[in-house]
């Protein structure tokens, strides 16, 4: 995978990406996230992927009826289309960036599909490393109940036994990215709120740009 370049004064903003299986909170703890870290000072720009641009559309329009690999390059292109026309314009605006979904869900959705794990690593291997990557982990049978009481968002969702499938594939991404050099955080999130799941995300960003500072 590509390392970032970081810009030399120091301006740009920070990545962070959560991921995680369907029902373990993703979408509510970044919004609780965004709103902590807002709360700090900070700006913040909230992102997802599928993204809202033309790639993203298309990926998220198709997910139901496209299989396996063509589905995984082209969420993949909207990833890099993402990275290109979103995020990357943001972090250098010094904006921080709170993706929800990113590479991660691309190392494991569409491994339901029968998708080589191996070759969805190699169709990212240029995507942008997030400054933490955020993880979530849950136990199985707690976020099959939450996804039966929100309702699956998807075809993957309503396989029986998809949660624990999901985690473990999810467990396996988090040990790729973190034996390749990212900064992963895993947050267990079966027994924490999900504002207890953001404090302990906004605890780490802040430990990180302290590092950052003492490095540069
Ligand atoms: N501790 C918790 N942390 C996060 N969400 C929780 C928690 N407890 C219950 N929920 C509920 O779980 C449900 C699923 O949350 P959410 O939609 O944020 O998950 P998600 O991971 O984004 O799911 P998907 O991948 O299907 O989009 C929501 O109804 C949310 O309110
Ligand atoms: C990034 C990514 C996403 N998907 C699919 C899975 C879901 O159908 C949607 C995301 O919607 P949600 O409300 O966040 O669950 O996108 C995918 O198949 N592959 C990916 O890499």
């Amino acid at each position: 995978m590509m390392t970032n370049q970081h810009s030399s004064d120091g301006a740009r903003g920070v990545f962070v990406s959560v991921d995680g299986p369907g029902g373990a909170g993703k979408t509510t703890i970044v919004r609780h996230l965004a709103q902590l870290l807002a709360a700090e000072g900070q700006d913040v720009h909230v992102t997802a992927e599928p993204s809202s641009g033309p790639i993203g559309v298309l990926a998220a329009e198709l997910t139901e009826t496209v299989t396996g690999h063509a589905l995984a390059c082209l969420y993949t292109a909207d990833r890099y289309y993402h990275v290109e026309t979103e995020i990357l314009p943001a972090l250098d605006a010094g904006r921080t960036v709170v993706s929800d979904r990113y590479l991660a869900s691309g190392l494991v959705v569409q491994r339901f599909d029968g998708v080589d794990p191996v070759f969805l690593w190699n169709l990212n291997e240029h995507v942008h490393r997030p400054d933490l990557a955020v993880i979530l982990d849950a136990d199985s049978d707690v976020i099959a109940e939450r996804l039966s009481d929100r309702g699956p968002h998807n075809r993957f969702q309503h396989t029986p036994g998809s949660s624990l499938t999901e985690v473990e594939f999810y467990r396996h991404a988090a040990d790729a990215m973190a034996a390749a050099g990212f900064t992963v955080l895993r947050v267990y999130c079966s027994d924490r709120s999900a504002a207890q799941s953001a404090a302990l995300i906004a605890g780490r960003l802040t430990t990180l740009s302290v590092q950052n500072r003492v490095a540069s």
